[in-house]
């Protein structure tokens, strides 16, 4: 693989959800490469994550979702390229900017005194408060009871208010009760910070010493803060300047008015802070507060031009998803009827997609959408063009929603579960379908399943999920032939074609750890038939076992006792031959 591109490179992703003011982490950590081109599967129990994985990198996660750190990062020349043009509103806006930096650097001398200065006042602000400590103590005890309180408050709305009375007005008296114990410890929260307070105003040596060491690095601030700027750094400037007008090049004016100012103060508070600007990781990270930062790369007396780097797990304006959500990384789920309207033809709703993403005309959007249907196996095209979903079988149905996926030429395929609603032979034919036009269409599939079956036939490699984590990921033939996790040795050992005539096909005894709770050790460890101790003490970290091949369990550590895959996964070889008649 190491020739191949990167096309998606997804480190350290965390991702969670808010569910009834507790918060359930659905990927853990996750760091994955993903190549232009390849075929790669994403397996896992129900519930692993596979499919918030693929929703966090399309744009599809659910409301209560978010990403709580992390990079994706989308190498995709033409949506990094950006032009804009020069025009007077342009150099006018750009001049400004340019005026306001010169004017905020000036603050850069001063950086040092003015982190003093905040660092005395952060000090003067906790001793009239509750320490971090006392707070922290303060709010969990009072999250837990408001968490205490909604849990009831939804089981009492699914009794029966007929048939449950007793139990609805014993459950009320303990919401009401609750309720108390909420508002009281959040008086005692209240007064202990007034107490604190009284006794910080009432310390006149602290008080006065603060306002002497204030007065002292005031003057000094504004001694540091009078000197005129280099010619470097306005030079700099220029080319920030520049940078922050590309940045907001694609917005319509309002925003590009509101993002500019966004960017005017982020860049003020940095160069108070003293954040170094030449250094391009954190410029990036000055622009990730309002907006991608596009790098200044050269201009013409027309234009501006410049680059950027698309990170997906960074995008905080739903407008930019347009450019990427269905256009560039398009998915296709286990059931065709939810990406179909039942009440809109068939014909009309593959043109519709070409003619909202190319802007073609109709006619021309028929023709694609023949041509297209044509390309997924869909007989006599023309004549099912008006058809309604209902009038096409499962397996046409799943061939529809394919061609929709494709009609703006994506370059990621997620295909989530695509076969599992539809027969084995039906299953069998889109499989090969969807490998077949990756030849044509030129892109890369990322295959979510819980069968590891399905994998043989479609994937290059292979990525193994579990709780959230990645636990062991290589290229298919290492994960069949020599698998490294205990999990994925459950996982294969359960896989219905190895099973055999009058043995009982093994099954995963024990259900996976809460994704409420912090995950202590190897997740896998407490259905772990070959669990050691530090697996509960300690989180494994990835071993290479090849340059494609990697597993994140204690057995590959060289001080752990030698230990034989599964009796029922060592010839998996044969075995599978034997299965798919090969
Ligand atoms: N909107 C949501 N709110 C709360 N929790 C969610 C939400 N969406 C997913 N989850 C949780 O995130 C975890 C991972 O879900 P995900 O759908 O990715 O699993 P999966 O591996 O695709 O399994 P399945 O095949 O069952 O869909 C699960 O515990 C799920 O309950």
């Amino acid at each position: 693989m190491e020739d191949k591109k990167v096309l998606l490179s997804i480190k350290d992703l965390q991702v969670k959800f808010r569910v009834r003011g507790r918060i359930l982490t659905a990927i853990r950590g996750v760091t994955l490469d993903i190549y232009e081109n390849e075929s790669i599967a994403i397996v896992g129990e129900s519930g692993a994550g596979k499919s918030v994985f693929t929703k966090a990198f399309a744009g599809m996660l659910d409301s209560n979702g978010f990403i709580d750190q992390g990079d994706i990062i989308f190498n995709d020349a033409e949506l990094s390229d950006t032009v804009v043009p020069l025009n007077s509103y342009a150099k006018k806006t750009i001049a400004s900017t340019w005026e306001k930096l010169n004017e905020y650097s000036k603050l850069e001398y001063g950086s040092e005194v003015f982190l003093k200065m905040k660092a005395l006042e952060q000090e003067k602000e906790e001793k009239m408060t509750l320490s971090e400590e006392e707070r922290e103590k303060a709010d969990a005890e009072i999250k837990e009871l408001v968490i205490k309180r909604t849990e009831l408050f939804n089981y009492k709305q699914t009794l029966d208010t007929s048939k449950e009375k007793a139990k609805i007005k014993e459950t009320s008296a303990e919401i009401s009760r609750l309720d108390g114990e909420i508002k009281a410890l959040q008086k005692a929260k209240e007064e202990k910070i007034k107490a604190h307070k009284q006794a910080a105003m009432n310390d006149t040596a602290y008080n006065q010493a603060y306002d002497a060491k204030m007065a002292e690095y005031k003057k000094e601030y504004a001694g540091l803060t009078a000197k005129e700027i280099t010619d470097e750094t306005r030079k700099r400037n220029e080319i920030l300047a520049k940078e922050i007008y590309l940045s907001v090049g694609r917005y319509k004016l309002r925003k590009k008015v509101r993002m500019i100012k966004k960017l005017h103060e982020a860049f003020k508070a940095a160069m108070e802070r003293g954040v170094d600007l030449n250094d391009e990781q954190k410029r990036n990270g000055v622009f990730d507060q309002a907006t991608f930062r596009v790098r200044y790369l050269d201009e013409t007396p027309e234009q501006l031009h410049g680059t950027c780097i698309i990170n997906l797990a960074k995008i905080q304006d739903p407008n930019d998803w347009g450019q990427i959500r269905g256009k560039k990384i398009a998915t296709v789920f286990q059931d065709p009827m939810t990406s179909l309207n039942p009440i809109i033809t068939i014909g009309k709703q593959i043109t519709s997609v070409i003619m909202k993403h190319q802007h073609v005309s109709e006619v021309e959007a028929r023709a694609q959408a023949l041509e297209l249907m044509e390309k997924v196996g869909i007989p006599n095209a023309e004549q099912r063009f008006d058809d309604y979903p209902f009038q096409y079988s499962g397996g046409m149905r799943q061939r529809i929603v394919i061609a929709i996926a494709l009609s703006c030429r994506p370059k990621i395929l997620i295909c989530d579960e695509p076969t599992t609603a539809l027969d084995v032979t039906i299953q069998a034919q889109i499989l090969k379908l969807i490998k077949d036009l990756q030849k044509e269409y030129n892109y890369t599939i990322v295959f979510i399943t819980h069968d590891l079956g399905v994998v043989a036939n479609i994937a290059d490699r292979v990525a193994v999920l579990y709780a959230g984590q990645i636990i062991e990921f290589a290229n298919v033939e290492e994960l069949f032939y020599d698998p490294r996790h205990p999990y994925t040795w459950a996982l294969l050992s359960s896989l219905p074609q190895l099973a055999e005539r009058n043995t009982k096909l093994f099954s995963i005894t024990g259900t996976p750890p809460s994704l409420y709770n912090k995950i202590i050790g190897d997740p896998f460890a407490p259905r772990n038939q070959y669990c050691l101790k530090i697996d509960t003490l300690e989180e494994p970290p990835m071993f290479k076992v090849t340059d494609t091949h990697y597993a994140k369990t204690w057995l590959l550590d060289p001080r752990a006792p030698k230990t034989e895959k599964p009796e029922a996964i060592q010839n998996i070889h044969e075995k599978l031959l034997k299965a798919y008649n090969l």
